[in-house]
C-alpha cells in the first residue's frame, strides 16, 4: 500500500494517544509468567504486541482478549515448551524478551521472525543466558535469529554490554524472579535507552518482583511475580507523530492519555519541540500543542530516545537552519538502519543530510515533493507522512504503520491531514 500525503496547512482537534507499545509488551509477558489472573486495561492492539500475545500463549499462558482489556492467566513460572517455532514477526522486543523466557522452558524453543528481525543483534543476550544456565545459540552462528534455546535458567551472575540494546537487559531482568538463585546483572560500559530498563523495573515491581539497582548492577530475588490489575498509559513515541504533524502543518491539537510523570523515553519529544519553537502546554494527563508552522533547527542527543530519530529528522528537515542529531549509533540496529534510511529518504526530497556514525546533520528548510520508501519500517512511514504535509509526497510500502499505531491514518485524517491510502 502507498500513502499519498498532500500539503496541509493548519490542523486541529482533540485526540487520544494510543496505548504504549513498550508497556503492553512488558505487562502481557510478565502477567503470563505470574501466579494467577491479571487484568490488563487498555493494551495496545497492534501487530507487534499481538506477536507478544501469541508467544505468551505458546509458552502456556491463557489470554482472553476483551474490548479494552486482556485477562491473562499466568503459568506461575512453569513455562511450557512451545509446540511450534515462535515467529515474532517484526517485533524486536518480543524476540529479545521471549528468548529469555524460553530459558525457563524444559526443552528446545526456536525463535525467528521476518527478514528485518533476522538481522538484529542477539549475541550478547545469548552469552548472558549461557552464563545463567541456559543453552542459547544462533542457528547460523551469526549472532542473529533464528535462535535456539534449551531451558535451564538458574540465575547467578552475568555481565552484558549496555551500548547495543537495552532490550537484552530488560529480557534478563524479566526472567530474574524464576531462578533457583538471585540474578546479579552488571552492565558494562555506557547504558543506552535506559528509560526502557526503568520501565521494565517499574512493571516488574507492580507485579511484586524484588528488584534493586546499585550503580551499574541490578539484583533480582527469585520470588516470582504476583498477578495484578494493570492499566496501560498512552504512547509518547506514537504521539510524537501527532505532535510533529501539528508542529509542521501549524494549528492546535490536544492529546489526551499522556502522563506528565511518565517514565517513557520519548516524552523527550516535548522538550525537543519546544526548543524548536512550538508552544507546548503540559497538563496532568493531556498535552496541548500550538504551532505557527515555523520551526528552527537544534542539536539533540537521542541516546535514550532512539525511536524519536525519524520524527526529529523530519522536524529538522522542515525547520530553518541546521539540526544535529547524535548519540544514537544503536538506531542502526532497529527495523532498518534508521540513520542510513533517514539520510537516504530525506535526500530524495532535496534535503541536504550528512550521515554521522552516531547520527545525522540535516540542513532543513528546502523540501521538494517526491516519492519515498519506508523500507517496511513503521517509524519511517509515520515520520515521512509529516513531511508530506509540507510539500506533498508519496510513501511506498506504507502499511508498516500497523506495527505500532494501527489508527495512525485515521487519527491524522481526523485532525485534518490530507492523506489517501492507495492499495
Ligand atoms: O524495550 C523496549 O520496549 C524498547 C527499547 C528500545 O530499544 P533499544 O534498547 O534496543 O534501543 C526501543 O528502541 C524499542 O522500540 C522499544
Ligand atoms: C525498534 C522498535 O521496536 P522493536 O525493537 O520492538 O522492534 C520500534 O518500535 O521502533
Amino acid at each position: 500500500m502507498d500513502l499519498i500525503v498532500k500539503k496541509t496547512e493548519g490542523i486541529e482537534g482533540n485526540v487520544k494517544a494510543p496505548p504504549s507499545k513498550s508497556y503492553t509488551h512488558r505487562a502481557v509477558i510478565i502477567a503470563s509468567l505470574a501466579d494467577n489472573i491479571s487484568h490488563l486495561k487498555n493494551p495496545l492492539v497492534a501487530k507487534d504486541t499481538c506477536s507478544s500475545v501469541e508467544a505468551c500463549e505458546a509458552f502456556g499462558a491463557k489470554i482472553d482478549i476483551k474490548r479494552n482489556a486482556w485477562i491473562v492467566k499466568g503459568v506461575n513460572g512453569k513455562v511450557i515448551t512451545p509446540e511450534n517455532v515462535i515467529d515474532v514477526g517484526n517485533s524486536g522486543t518480543t524476540l529479545r524478551i521471549m528468548t529469555a523466557v524460553a530459558g525457563l522452558a524444559k526443552y528446545y524453543t526456536i525463535l525467528t521472525g521476518d527478514k528485518s528481525i533476522r538481522s538484529r543483534p542477539m549475541q550478547p543476550l545469548l552469552n548472558s543466558l549461557r552464563d545463567l544456565g541456559v543453552v542459547a545459540f544462533s542457528s547460523r552462528n551469526n549472532g542473529r535469529a533464528p535462535i535456539i534455546v534449551k531451558g535451564g535458567y538458574e540465575g547467578g551472575y552475568t555481565e552484558i554490554p549496555g551500548n547495543i540494546s537495552s532490550q537484552f537487559i530488560s529480557a534478563l531482568l524479566i526472567i530474574g524472579p524464576y531462578g533457583s538463585k538471585p540474578l546479579k546483572l552488571k552492565i558494562i560500559g555506557e547504558l543506552i535507552s535506559k528509560p526502557y530498563v526503568d520501565m521494565t523495573v517499574e512493571v516488574m515491581k507492580k507485579f511484586d518482583a524484588k528488584i534493586e539497582r546499585e550503580k551499574n548492577t541490578y539484583y533480582v530475588e527469585p520470588n516470582g511475580y504476583k498477578s495484578c490489575k494493570y492499566s496501560i498509559e498512552g504512547d509518547f513515541s506514537s504521539a510524537s507523530y501527532i505532535v510533529g504533524a501539528t508542529a509542521i502543518a501549524g494549528g492546535k491539537v490536544s492529546i489526551k492519555n499522556l502522563f506528565k510523570d511518565s517514565k517513557q523515553a520519548d516524552k523527550l519529544i516535548l522538550d525537543i519541540i519546544s526548543e524548536m519553537g512550538v508552544d507546548i502546554k503540559i497538563k496532568k494527563n493531556e498535552i496541548i500543542v500550538c504551532s505557527d508552522g515555523e520551526l528552527h533547527g537544534i542539536d539533540v542527543n537521542l541516546k535514550n530516545s532512539p525511536d524519536l530519530l525519524p520524527t526529529v529528522a523530519v522536524l529538522g528537515a522542515a525547520a530553518k537552519g541546521r539540526t544535529k542529531i547524535y548519540g544514537i549509533r544503536h538506531a542502526r540496529f532497529k527495523e532498518t538502519d534508521r540513520i542510513a534510511m533517514c539520510a537516504k529518504e530525506l535526500s530524495k526530497l532535496g534535503i541536504k543530510v550528512k550521515e554521522l556514525d552516531d547520527g545525522l546533520i540535516i540542513n532543513g528548510g528546502n523540501i521538494k515533493g517526491g516519492i519515498v520508501d519506508s523500507h517496511n519500517d513503521h517509524r519511517l512511514v509515520m515520520a515521512l507522512t509529516l513531511l508530506g504535509l509540507k510539500k506533498g509526497i508519496k510513501i511506498k510500502n506504507a502499511e508498516a504503520y500497523k506495527i505500532s499505531f494501527p489508527d495512525f491514518v485515521k487519527v491524522m485524517k481526523e485532525l485534518g491531514c490530507k492523506i489517501v491510502e492507495k492499495p
